[in-house]
């Protein structure tokens, strides 16, 4: 892949503890390509993301991301599943950490954290505390938060996993909105079928013992997706062909 922004070759991740985590993996993102991680549990799908991150190092092969090449540069953003918000900061001096830590005033900063949250449905929000904030509201600050430095890729793991069904599929709607209005590349770490088939334009199949991709599905509908798309019949035999492809990287 010429254009890649994320490349792992022949990725090796081997723990202290013995754990081999990642082995000969090897994937490719190209720059505003939407792709998501999917695999059984412990297939090393967190570790990398780490690895693109820059916060762990591989012990064999090569990383070539922009948190790599660029570690000073704020160019990746990250959401865990956890909101990991400051519980002592508003809402703005959430969305603002990441700006301040570069050296950018809270009025400098005032524009662009304005716009990001009247987007993000935040608007009226901006000096609300966490503990006033529900599940969803919390994710979409997290979201806001790595967004604020404009990211040329936003790591996702498992970002909507804890939250109820509804709420989930309204921010994975708001996700792609979010992704077409401020292009980057999105990894996106789930266990579920219907969310990878949902968001992504090409989803990477994990298999676990060793960790490594052992299947690649594309997703060849168009964005924006229509809101009949989850109820489509292509939508079904998308995510049976996903489910098919799973079932066989967890046999593996
Ligand atoms: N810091 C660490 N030290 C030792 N072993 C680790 C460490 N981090 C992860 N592991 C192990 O590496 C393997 C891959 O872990 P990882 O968290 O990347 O998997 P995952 O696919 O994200 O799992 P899950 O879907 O359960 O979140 C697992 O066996 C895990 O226990």
């Amino acid at each position: 892949m010429p254009d890649a922004l994320i490349s792992l070759s022949s990725v090796d991740k081997r723990f202290a503890s013995g754990t081999v985590a990642l082995q000969s993996a090897s994937l490719e993102v190209r720059a505003g390509e939407f792709v998501s991680l999917l695999g059984p549990s412990g297939c090393g799908k967190s570790t990398v993301l780490r690895l693109v991150a820059g916060l762990d190092q591989p012990t064999a092969g090569r990383v070539d991301t922009p948190a790599w090449r660029d570690p000073g540069q704020a160019r990746t953003g990250f959401v865990f599943q956890d909101a990991t918000l400051l519980p002592w900061a508003d809402v703005f001096d959430n969305v603002w950490l990441p700006l301040r830590l570069a050296g950018v005033s809270r009025a400098e900063a005032a524009p662009r954290i304005g716009a990001l949250l009247a987007s993000m449905g935040l608007a009226d929000f901006a000096h609300a505390m966490p503990s006033e904030l529900s599940g969803g509201m919390k994710m979409r600050v997290a979201i806001a938060r790595a967004r604020v430095t404009q990211p040329e890729a936003l790591l996702m793991d498992e970002p909507f996993a804890a939250l109820d069904e509804i709420t989930r599929q309204r921010l994975n709607a708001e996700l792609l909105e979010a992704w077409q209005a401020e292009p980057m590349a999105v990894m996106f770490v789930t266990h579920s079928v219907v969310e990878a088939v949902y968001l992504s334009q090409r989803v990477l199949v994990m298999g676990a013992r060793p960790g490594r991709i052992v299947d690649v599905v594309e997703i060849d509908e168009p964005h924006p997706r229509p809101p009949g798309f989850r109820t489509s019949p292509r939508f079904a035999e998308l995510c049976r062909r996903l489910s098919d492809a799973l079932e066989a990287a967890t046999a593996a």
